[in-house]
């Protein structure tokens, strides 16, 4: 891209801040899982929409599904301990998360998942991130959202009550407590006519 090109493009893009995490709200859901939501936590998220959408090496996976192999319904690019992360902001916003809740957490977030869905036929199932401690040990995972408003689904492990928020345009969930071992959470996938979001996950050490 020219330099006179790329000038154009910054001079319009909004500018990205992130705000003040004192104003997240807290919902204790029960069995010792809890979520902190914070509506609009990035300023200037299709500017970082934009950025990731271009730069960051999605992948797309398929997975054994009985006697199928089938393609996972969204992009994928993980980011692990000590890598680099796609932008700067997002190592501040990862900074700001460890830093606000270390004295619940008691350790940093480390690593960064992040997953495009492109329309709304990209989804994810119910589950709880419990591949690694998150199965036996209280924890945090982060959720950084922009683009297109998605609901997130959260319900009680063996069923219950379904909870939703509407994630998007640079929204904030902290799913805390036991909520990755009492609770499963997903993305539907909804028929309505919805342009891409792209999710970034905060997760501390061991978690996933
Ligand atoms: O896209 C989201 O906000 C949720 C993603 C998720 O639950 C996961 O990748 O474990
Ligand atoms: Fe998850």
């Amino acid at each position: 891209m020219s330099a006179a090109l790329q000038g154009s493009l910054f001079d319009d893009a909004e500018e990205m801040s992130l705000g003040s995490l004192k104003n997240a709200r807290r919902t204790m859901l029960g069995r010792g899982a809890w979520i902190d939501v914070l509506p609009a936590w990035l300023a200037g998220a299709s500017t970082l929409f934009d950025l990731l959408v271009d730069q960051v090496p999605w992948r797309a996976e398929r997975r054994q599904m009985y006697d199928r192999v089938v393609a996972v319904p969204r992009l994928l690019s993980s980011y692990r301990e000590g890598d680099p992360l796609p932008q700067p902001i997002l190592a501040e916003a990862r900074d700001a998360l460890s830093a606000h809740y270390a004295p619940e957490l008691g350790e940093p977030f480390r690593t960064a998942g992040l997953c495009l869905y492109r329309d709304g036929a990209d989804s994810v199932a119910w589950h709880g991130d419990t591949i690694g401690r998150g199965s036996t040990e209280d924890t945090m995972v982060a959720i950084l959202s922009v683009g297109a408003p998605r609901v997130l689904a959260l319900r009680p492990k063996g069923g219950g009550e379904v909870i939703r928020r509407a994630l998007g345009h640079g929204d904030l969930i902290v799913m805390g407590g036991s909520c990755q071992r009492t609770w499963d959470h997903a993305i539907p996938k909804t028929g309505k006519a919805v342009g891409p979001r792209i999710s970034i996950q905060f997760r501390p050490r061991g978690v996933s």
